[in-house]
């Protein structure tokens, strides 16, 4: 690859800290304290006999053993563990035990574990793969210092409060492309396939300042079937009682293996092609005034020399993979809470047009002001959390919640089950708003919606180890759903009153789901 050494620092730029709200835990909820005995490990409570059983016994509470689907119902099953044993509680997983955690204080304890390896939990096929691929390893799958290396220097670009600013203006241009498509069609038949056409853009112009095309160009869909089979393969391999693809390559680890190397070589091509583009302004001198008007990622990482050009495309990969389907399907999901609730929707539609009426620009600043918007977000990141839960690894023995836990136990911190709890979220399914916004409403204040403990959503993670996209997953969804919103009424087809789902990494509408689109009559005025 050619070098780009000559080229001059980037644009700074400023950027508030988003919606941040604090409330305490609710006394009622305290988790009980034990009476000072620790106990070992062994006595954490959890299913017993064969369903203890090393490899099988996590297997025989779904299908064929029992009516459960190990995607559509894993949480029902921990959910009926947790009634069973309560707020910390053992199962297996392979040949190991996994910990599941559910309420806030124990959670909080071990958040504040002190790590310095972060290690994170892989399937044998991640290991074979690297064994078998001399190329290097991505950013979600490395742990310790071999993970710092790649993600202290990237932080600089993609997590600085700037960073999110330096990215709006770009998202924002593939989202105003986004509307004009929708203003066409009115309506997504299959809107998590739409939506991810959009974050695959999104991603495309923030990595690379380019546009793939494929708002408008079905040939560029291979690129997201590809990306959907990584997740598809690695959601598999995680979920497998028996590890087997460490050993043999499964036709799991064939597909993972064919269409992973296919994306390092597509995005190679591209990167190759970027540099080429940046070194011939640099050469004809147009450079500078370029990076004026348009940050750019990759100039940044280059210029910055921290890492070499194999180490960056590795990153753009993890940018990838993480993006499409996480920002398909939660856009997907604010949409259709919106759509159930017409009031929420009129109400954010008000504060969009106070905010920017019906200008097609809207903004960092704009953005920033939209609380509701935000609200309504994290309600339904709330209500369909995408992630079961967040993964430590106890870097020594430590005792937690009365229990001796041995260092390098998996402990999973279950985020789904504790937002969608009664104890914390009265009335929990109910889409609400308004628990996140520092005003409320009094109705919603009175009926004690508000006091939850803050630890439990957190959609992006925790900690040096949490999402490395937020800055571009967070305007990419802002964006996307203030302009829809201020451009139409959404609606789901025939009175539909409920989305069932199911998951790949991040859960999913189990069947397709249908958005009407009735254009607002601003929307044509300008
Ligand atoms: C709604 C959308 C998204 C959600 C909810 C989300 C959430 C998360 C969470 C919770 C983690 C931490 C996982 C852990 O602790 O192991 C994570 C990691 C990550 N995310 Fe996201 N993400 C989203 C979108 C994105 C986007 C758009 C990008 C890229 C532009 C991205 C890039 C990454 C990367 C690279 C990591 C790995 C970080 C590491 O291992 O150090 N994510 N994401």
């Amino acid at each position: 690859m050619k070098s780009v050494q000559k080229i001059i620092v980037p644009l700074q730029s400023h950027f508030r800290s988003p919606l941040r709200r604090s409330s305490s835990i609710a006394q009622t909820t305290a988790f009980p304290q034990t009476d000072g005995n620790v106990k070992t490990f062994s006595e954490l409570p959890g299913p017993t006999g064969i369903h203890d059983i090393p490899y099988l016994g996590m297997a025989l509470h779904f299908k064929p053993f029992t009516k459960y689907e190990i995607l559509d119902d894993f949480v029902e099953v921990m959910t009926s563990f947790r009634e069973k044993y309560g707020d910390i509680f053992k199962v297996r997983a392979g040949n190991k035990h996994v910990i599941h955690v559910c309420h806030p204080d124990i959670a909080d304890q071990i958040y504040k574990l002190p790590y310095k390896e972060n290690h994170r939990h892989f399937p044998g096929m991640i290991e074979a793969f690297y064994k078998y691929n001399d190329i290097p390893r991505a950013l979600s799958m490395r742990s310790g210092k071999d993970w710092a290396k790649l993600r202290t220097p990237s932080n600089e670009h993609l997590l600085k409060p700037k960073a999110m600013a330096n990215f709006t203006p770009l998202i924002e241009r593939v989202a105003n492309d986004f509307i004009e498509k929708l203003k066409k069609e009115l309506q997504m038949n299959d809107a998590v396939r739409e939506i991810s056409k959009y974050a695959y853009e999104c991603v495309g112009i923030a990595s690379f300042n380019k546009r793939y095309g494929c708002l408008n160009d079905s040939s560029q869909d291979e690129m997201l079937d590809l990306l959907n089979t990584i997740l598809k393969t690695l959601q598999t391999a995680f979920l497998m009682p028996f590890d087997i693809n460490r050993y043999y390559k499964t036709k799991t680890y064939r597909e993972f293996e064919q269409t992973f190397l296919h994306l390092q070589e597509f995005l190679k091509k591209n990167m190759e092609e970027q540099i080429l583009r940046l070194n011939t302004m640099r050469d004809d001198g147009t450079l500078k005034d370029y990076l004026q008007n348009e940050y750019n990622f990759l100039y940044a990482m280059l210029s910055g020399g921290k890492l070499p050009p194999e180490e960056i495309v590795t990153l753009i990969s993890d940018l990838h993979t993480g993006a499409v389907e996480g920002l398909g399907n939660g856009i997907t999901f604010v949409l259709c809470d919106l759509a159930l609730n017409p009031d929420k929707q009129e109400t954010l539609y008000e504060e969009i047009t106070q905010i920017v009426g019906d200008k097609s620009v809207i903004g960092i600043d704009a953005l920033q002001k939209m609380s509701y918007l935000q609200a309504c977000i994290k309600e339904s990141q709330r209500i369909t959390y995408p992630f079961t839960g967040m993964l430590r690894i106890p870097e020594s023995d430590v005792t937690i919640a009365g229990y001796r836990i041995p260092k390098g136990t998996n402990i999973n911190i279950n985020h789904k089950m504790m937002s969608l709890d009664g104890r914390f979220f009265p009335q929990p399914t109910k889409f609400l708003p308004e628990r996140w916004t520092r005003d409320g409403n009094t109705d919603v204040i009175d009926k004690g919606y508000t006091n939850f403990p803050n630890v439990i959503v957190k959609p992006f993670g925790l900690g040096v180890r949490s999402c490395a996209g937020v800055r571009v997953a967070k305007p990419a969804m802002m964006l996307s759903v203030a302009k829809i919103i201020q451009n139409f009424e959404v609606s789901l087809p025939n009175g539909e009153k409920e989305i069932k789902t199911t998951r790949l990494l991040f859960p999913t509408p189990k069947v397709p789901v249908n958005l009407c689109l009735k254009p607002r009559q601003s929307s044509y005025s300008n």
